[in-house]
């Protein structure tokens, strides 16, 4: 769809800017950027810092603007107020001027009587002499001077020294707007006015954004998805908002519900998500139209439909309750004191799960030890890639996944007492070994991109059939992730849980906390209810931090059991 993207260049960028970030040396084909920013905290927090600078200095460029109108206005406002008298005197000249707010008079006879009047009357001749001799130089001077330098180098060095957000970060942004949209079942009317859940922000969109996310949910194929988004930009072009033309929105309005229409009507319908009914001609129809929902009961277990996960997991993270009041009854929670590191301050652990079981432990972690492991981590943050089937190699960027990564050395004969307090907490939770890089790996942490950050449900366990591994993953001989001790390094305000879409269960992110579960069975094989996923982070940041113990040594504290399928 042609008239979408090309739409979206000219609305939102300026044209010389485009201009200078296109040509500008800096921006040779290996420098470009990256896409980067939609997945990247920190990259947002950095360019959210820098954009300070850019405001002052466009406020500094806008007032040399206003400056130089003030001049032009200047001499416009004098002239029309002495010219006044003179409109108002003569009759073919006030019909001449039509109204105009600067009449501006070119009939030989019009300008035979305003020559005649102004030369008659000696304060019109002075301040005439004065527009000529003061005004006007002024207005030169001032037109002299080059008050886009400072901007154009600003904006130039801006190019020069750092990779300013692409088209792909702001699809990437707009699918994270579309996930949030979809797993917390939000309305496009709550979203288009800030409101998250029951959270009311502050800070909404404007019509020109909802024509861009609008245009990304057609590019999916999200049609009713796409209407919805335009048609409430429209409403909001009605009521007044400037930031797109009225003809333009109208047009992909048109264009999208057309299409919606020929979808619907093709009974092979290729989009993930359509209306009933056809949206009428003129739009009226548009608030009332009703989508069916793709599923209406969420069984648990393993089920040959990996939609179900799908469904579980987003249920799961909107905090519905998926297990009944038998399932749930006997879980506890408890202080543990068995280990020597606990016996003054408890862990405090609480059971999501019995069989497999999942707890979380609270306060695992100190304040000060987070902030240590994200003052570490931060200068190592890459964009997260994926394993296993999506390998290819050196890895590959992830849609899937949203975050980024770093790993930090913690090995036991790392100096570092605070860093050293994280496997040393696993080790009292669980009893097993934690030491990288044989018994375990190393610690990674990651952070969630700002817009709707997630990880879709996965294994953690690496070793599956058609899966290679690089050597650094596999390690050499230390088995697979047979737990996994992940921790919240921040709380988040809304989303941002772990859901388990075969359990039906979720945690939520706590800081300080841990949640705890075995990727395999006693018997080593992948245990398949273990799917989990990060939930989309809906308004807060969210870091975690994964321990990843290996199987092999954990043998004398993990024991196989008597039955083969256990
Ligand atoms: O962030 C989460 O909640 C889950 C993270 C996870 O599953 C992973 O990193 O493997
Ligand atoms: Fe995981």
């Amino acid at each position: 769809m042609i008239f979408v993207n090309s739409f979206v260049y000219y609305s939102l960028i300026p044209f010389g800017i485009i201009i200078i970030f296109i040509t500008h040396p800096s921006l040779a084909e290996d420098e470009k950027p990256h896409d980067d920013y939609y997945t990247s905290l920190i990259g947002v927090q950095n360019l959210a810092r820098k954009e300070q600078q850019t405001v002052a200095q466009l406020v500094r460029y806008k007032r040399k603007l206003e400056e130089r109108l003030t001049l032009v206005e200047r001499y416009l406002e004098d002239y029309r107020k002495s010219i006044r008298p003179l409109i108002q005197k003569s009759k073919t000249l006030r019909k001449s001027s039509l109204k105009k707010q600067y009449p501006i008079f070119r009939k030989e006879n019009d300008l035979h009587t305003i020559s005649e009047t102004m030369s008659s009357h000696p304060l019109m001749v002075f301040r005439l002499l004065r527009r000529y001799a003061k005004e006007l130089p002024d207005i030169a001077l001032n037109l002299f001077q080059d008050i886009n330098i400072e901007i154009k180098d600003y904006l130039a060095m801006l190019a020069d020294n750092l990779d300013l957000p692409t088209e792909g970060d702001l699809n990437g942004a707009a699918d994270g707007i579309l996930r949030l949209q979809e797993t917390y079942q939000l309305s496009t009317y709550d979203l288009s006015v800030g409101k998250l859940i029951e959270k009311d922000t502050g800070c909404g969109l404007v019509a020109s954004d909802m024509q861009l996310i609008g245009v990304r949910a057609f590019n999916t194929k999200k049609y009713a998805t796409s209407v919805e988004w335009i048609y409430h930009g429209w409403q909001m072009v009605k009521n007044g908002d400037k930031s797109i033309s009225m003809e333009i929105i109208k047009e992909n309005l048109r264009v999208t519900s057309d299409h919606h229409n020929i979808e619907l009507l093709s009974f092979k319908p290729s989009s993930l998500s359509l209306f009933q009914n056809l949206i009428n001609s003129t739009w009226s129809n548009i608030d009332g139209l009703y989508r069916t929902p793709l599923v209406t009961e969420y069984p648990l277990k393993i089920v040959s439909d990996t939609i179900f996960d799908y469904y579980n997991f987003n249920a799961l993270c909107r905090g519905e309750q998926l297990l009944t009041p038998a399932q749930t009854k006997n879980l506890r929670c408890w202080y543990a004191h068995d280990s020597p590191y606990n016996i003054i301050s408890p862990l405090k652990f609480e059971a999501h799960h019995e069989n497999p079981p999942v707890y979380q432990v609270y306060d695992m972690i100190s304040d000060e030890a987070i902030r240590h492991i994200k003052k570490l981590a931060e200068p190592h943050l890459k964009r997260a890639q994926v394993l296993g089937s999506y390998q290819k190699a050196g890895g590959i960027k992830s849609d899937v996944r949203t975050s980024s990564v770093a790993w930090i050395s913690d090995k036991q004969d790392v100096n570092d007492t605070l860093l050293l307090k994280v496997p040393k907490s696993i080790q009292s939770a669980t009893g097993l070994i934690p030491w990288a890089m044989r018994a375990a790996e190393e610690l990674q942490i990651s952070c969630y991109g700002s817009v709707g950050g997630f990880y879709v449900p996965h294994f953690d366990a690496l070793f599956h059939p058609g899966v290679t591994l690089s050597k650094e993953m596999e390690g050499t001989n230390r088995g697979d992730r047979v737990a996994t001790i992940m921790f919240y390094l921040s709380d988040v305000e809304l989303g941002g849980g772990t859901a388990f879409p075969r359990l039906g269960i979720a945690s939520k992110a706590v800081k300080g906390s841990a949640v705890i579960w075995y990727n395999l069975r006693y018997n080593g094989e992948r245990e398949l209810l273990m799917l989990h996923g990060g939930c989309p982070v809906l308004y807060g940041n969210k870091w975690v931090a994964n321990k990843w113990i290996r199987l092999y040594d954990q043998f004398h504290v993990r024991k196989c059991t008597k039955h083969r399928f256990e």
